[in-house]
């Protein structure tokens, strides 16, 4: 504390200098505007509501929860605890700013599906935009004209119907992949701040980026923001540039950007913009099916008979060393229940991507405000729920097959998020996954790992993905 001293005296003098006021009246004017602020929201909040927000952990006035009690580490699992203390649906705050956690399937049917239209938006940091001008990817675009536009290019391209013109360059992009393909997962792991509740309070700080180079943390702040933004650009750039190059050089314009760049107008720079960033977001495939893949290894260590029943699946039906390809799927029920399952073990995103709402809720009987409250669905929660998945921690295909042979609509897969939000790229994902798991199978053996603590193999960080694999992958023979 004593070290600090020097510094705080500095910082105070410069804003004494500054405002030409003396500490102590400094002091005293920011003591009251706090007090009143605090007076004049509880005052609002009562007049005008007369819903608690749902409970949740309290901290202090206006900071909310202290950082060092916001769960950064799996922090899902603390949430599940959390909804076990408090209930179900959980608020706390931090820097004045809302966040709302869903634990169950049906309160997130409820408020992030069944009001999708006040529920779609997205959490606004100004700070970003002003920073660094991070809104232009689909998945971070508020709710509004510019998303709807955005969203449909996406949707156009990638729904269900437009799969079968992806399926040649599917087949070839996992062969490639089954042979090993290392990529970058800074784009994602940049995000973070986003995808941990809480974590992005400091954001929302009233002129957090006026914030001066010389005020403590203030420059290493901004310049994470910066940061970040440099990433994200150059992850949009990078591919952009590639295709650009193609098809200066040889007039191509087979690939899917190529087809849409040749369809507009090389003037109309919104359109351009958009279509960029499609690019961008679809590279994110290839990280995650880096980090499926590991996971899907993992499971056939830790789970050798389900391995085993894959690969008798596989050759009973397209003979030893068939090679799986879409036309085979309907055939094929054991890898379909093996793909569903590695989405419900461990889903890529556990607590998915926030929302904000654009009006006020109240969901039984608790009050949920439209300013400033960002929502986030707890999927693994859901995905591990025992009343609904027995056994939920165990890896266990089996419990996706019928008797009919009927499979849920891939809609139902959880982890591709809610409402009018829900992953644009689910059916793209869903078939390069199913591919590279039934194509791993069909050509490895990949061998049992000592270790039955399956989260000794995962890392501690925001994404739920296993770090390295000690496993080896042979050639079946
Ligand atoms: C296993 C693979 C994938 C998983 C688990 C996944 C999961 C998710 C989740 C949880 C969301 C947020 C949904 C919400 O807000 O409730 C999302 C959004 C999004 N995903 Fe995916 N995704 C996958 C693959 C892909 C692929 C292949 C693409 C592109 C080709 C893609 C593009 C997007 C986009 C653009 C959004 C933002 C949509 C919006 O905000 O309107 N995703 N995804």
């Amino acid at each position: 504390m004593l070290s600090h001293t020097p510094m705080i005296q500095n910082i105070y003098s410069r804003l004494v200098a500054s405002a030409g006021l003396s500490v102590p009246t400094l002091a005293s004017l920011a003591f009251l505007s706090m007090v009143m602020l605090l007076l004049v929201q509880k005052k609002y909040y009562l007049q005008v509501y007369p819903y608690p927000y749902p409970p949740g952990p309290k901290g202090f006035p206006y900071l909310g929860l202290p950082n060092a009690k916001i769960p950064t580490k799996k922090f899902w699992l603390t949430h599940i605890e959390w909804g076990k203390k408090y209930e179900d649906l959980i608020h706390f705050s931090h820097f004045g700013k809302h966040y709302l956690v869903i634990n169950t399937l049906e309160a997130a049917r409820d408020i992030l599906d069944k009001q999708a239209r006040v529920t779609s938006d997205r959490p606004h940091m100004r700070v970003d935009e002003i920073v660094s001008n991070l809104l232009d990817g689909l998945s971070q675009i508020p709710y509004s004209d510019k998303w709807r536009k955005t969203r449909k290019l996406f949707h156009q391209n990638l729904r269900a119907e437009s799969m079968f013109q992806f399926h040649p360059i599917q087949t070839e992009q996992v062969r490639l992949f089954v042979k090993g393909v290392v990529l970058s997962e800074s784009t994602l792991k940049g995000q973070i701040a986003t995808i941990i509740p809480g974590w992005d309070g400091y954001k929302y700080i009233p002129f957090i980026h006026l914030l001066p180079s010389w005020f403590p943390w203030g420059d290493r702040l901004i310049a994470t923001i910066h940061a970040l933004g440099e990433i994200v650009r150059e992850g949009a750039s990078k591919p952009w540039d590639a295709v650009r190059e193609k098809i200066k050089s040889d007039g191509n314009h087979a690939s899917l950007i190529g087809k849409l760049l040749s369809r507009t107008d090389p003037d109309n720079d919104k359109e351009i913009d958009r279509i960029k960033w499609f690019g961008f977001q679809s590279i994110l495939l290839q990280i995650q099916q880096c980090q499926l893949s590991l996971l899907f290894s993992l499971a056939m260590s830790l789970y050798p008979d389900v391995q085993s029943k894959g690969q008798e699946e596989l050759d009973a039906v397209l003979g030893k060393r068939g090679i799986p390809t879409f036309d085979g799927r309907p055939s094929l029920p054991y890898i379909e229940a093996i793909f569903r399952e590695v989405m419900r073990w461990h889903p890529a995103l556990p607590m998915g991507v926030p929302h904000n709402c654009i009006e006020d809720i109240v969901y039984d009987g608790y009050y949920i405000p439209k300013v400033g409250t960002t929502i986030y669905a707890n999927i693994w929660a859901m995905t591990h729920d025992t009343s609904v998945y027995e056994d939920a921690d165990r890896f266990i295909p089996e419990r996706h097959l019928c008797k009919d042979g009927h499979f849920d609509n891939i809609n139902s897969i959880l982890a591709y998020g809610f409402g009018r939000r829900v992953c644009v790229g689910r059916y793209m994902a869903n078939d390069t996954i199913w591919l590279a798991i039934a194509s791993t199978l069909a050509a490895v053996d990949i061998s049992t790992l000592p270790n039955e603590n399956v989260e000794d193999y995962f890392s501690d960080g925001a994404f739920c993905s296993p770090h390295t694999l000690d496993c080896s992958v042979a050639p079946r023979v």
